[in-house]
């Protein structure tokens, strides 16, 4: 096991790339055993999430490579292996094999899917939607059955906007036979981009992105070549870090567009964000920051992804600033870490009061979840001294090559071995 070291207040210059889209990648790898014949995706990132999903392909009879980037997938020896365990746990999108998998052979057994733990995160409209297409589904132990004789489509009104359950309806409906409707559905851009690899594989679909998506089942779906969407929550971390500690930083391959809730944010607090066809230029202007408030939404407004790290550059704003996560209300875990680091921040209900201006001091900190690790990281940036951060396994299933890259920028960060004085150290100044 490893950490993650930062010497803080190195200011940041030049030019940090985005990898491919982690939430989009997570769909589109278990979207390819729906394809009869080869199936290429180029630019996806290099992280755990990822090769997990590969191993699980493999674990199904799939002859996958991932190199360079490059992912093959040749799905047409693939069968419907049942996957109660193991590496499904250890991603939230393993949720995806179901959807798919279901689509392909009428049946699969998924384990319920890990990921961030966020507070509950239930699959029930997963699979409602399954139901309504005709598939008998049970929980057996925490791995959910599916079967049907005969996938057919059907109207689904989701009760609530969600990402996941829209994205799977979709991969359970393109080989069902007729039209099924999403209603409700979430507008992410993961979604248009795994419609965009689902259409290209002979799927007919309309109005992906929009609240009203329509699909009409098709008898087979072929192999075909689909570059993946740069990922807008890893633009957006370093968007925040080059807010925090940037003198001109540039963020390459992003699709302004995506981020255009915090673009408008940082600008609000005083942050001068310039926008180009696919970069960011950021500098950053004299601190304090202004204050302000956020209000995490579904998209396009403030992803709930980009909360946790955005609380960060909020302890440098002058005033109380106000974040409210409206989809996950109890996503605050980074919080007790941040307050080992000085910050002044209280939590009540679903939202975070935080003070400003207020300096971060280096701290011994363990990363809950993803994003709360990406907080720390952010924070580990703008401290004074070192920052140690455990628990990085969760940085590690978002963030590819992250210390090449944010070194390259002229961060002082870098890995080193976990040893057991450390856990020890850890757990006694967490009891403090
Ligand atoms: C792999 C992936 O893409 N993960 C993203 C996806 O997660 P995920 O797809 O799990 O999130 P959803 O969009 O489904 O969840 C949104 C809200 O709906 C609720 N809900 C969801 C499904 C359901 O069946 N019932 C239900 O009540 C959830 O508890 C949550 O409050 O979208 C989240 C919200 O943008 C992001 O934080 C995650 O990074
Ligand atoms: C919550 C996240 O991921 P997952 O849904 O994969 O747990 C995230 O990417 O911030």
């Amino acid at each position: 096991m490893e950490k993650l070291l930062i010497e803080g207040g190195h200011r940041l210059r030049g030019k940090i790339q985005v990898s491919g889209a982690k939430n989009s990648a997570v769909a589109l790898i278990p979207a390819t055993i729906l394809a009869d014949s080869t199936v290429t995706i180029d630019q996806l990132p290099d992280i755990s999430d990822v090769r997990n999903l590969c191993e699980l392909l493999e674990e199904i009879g799939g002859d996958v490579t991932f190199e360079n980037q490059v992912l093959t997938v040749d799905p047409s020896k693939m069968v419907p292996m049942p996957l109660p365990n193991g590496r499904v746990k250890k991603l939230r999108a393993s949720y995806y094999l179901m959807g798919a998998m279901l689509g392909r052979f009428k049946k699969a057994v998924v384990g319920l899917p890990g990921g961030c733990n966020l507070g509950p995160r239930p699959i029930d409209q997963h699979i409602k939607g399954f139901e309504a297409m005709g598939a008998k589904v049970t929980n057996e132990q925490g791995a959910i059955y599916l079967r049907a004789e005969e996938l057919k489509g059907a109207r689904i009104y989701l009760d609530v906007v969600s990402v996941g359950a829209t994205i799977n309806i979709m991969l359970a409906a393109v080989l069902a036979k007729g039209q099924t409707i999403i209603e409700n559905a979430a507008k992410e851009p993961e979604i248009i981009d795994v419609a965009t690899l689902l259409t290209s594989m002979g799927a007919k679909i309309k109005g992906a992105g929009t609240d009203v998506i329509r699909i009409d089942g098709v008898e087979a779906l072929h192999g075909c070549r689909h570059v993946i969407i740069p990922d807008r929550i890893e633009a957006g971390t370093y968007m925040i870090m080059a807010a925090a500690m940037g003198e001109h930083v540039v963020i390459d391959n992003v699709i302004p567009q995506h981020v255009e809730s915090l673009t408008a944010k940082l600008r609000e607090m005083g942050v001068v964000v310039n926008v180009y066809d696919d970069q960011i230029e950021i500098s950053r202007e004299a601190l304090p920051f202004k204050k302000v408030d956020v209000k995490t939404l579904v998209y396009p407004g403030f992803p709930t992804d980009l909360q946790q790290p955005f609380t960060v550059l909020l302890t440098q704003a002058k005033g109380s600033s106000i974040v409210t996560d409206t989809i996950y209300g109890a996503r605050f875990k980074h919080i007790d870490e941040l307050r080992r680091m000085g910050a002044e921040v209280k939590v009540e209900g679903s939202s975070a009061i935080v003070e400003g201006p207020t300096p971060l001091q280096g701290a011994r900190v363990k990363a809950s979840e993803l994003r709360a690790g990406a907080a720390l990281v952010v924070a580990g940036t703008m401290a004074t001294g070192i920052t140690e951060i455990t628990g990085i396994e969760h940085i590690d299933r978002g963030y590819s090559q992250l210390v090449e890259k944010l070194s390259g920028i002229g961060a002082k960060i870098w890995r080193e071995d976990v040893l057991m004085d450390d856990e020890e150290t850890l757990s006694a100044d967490h009891l403090q």
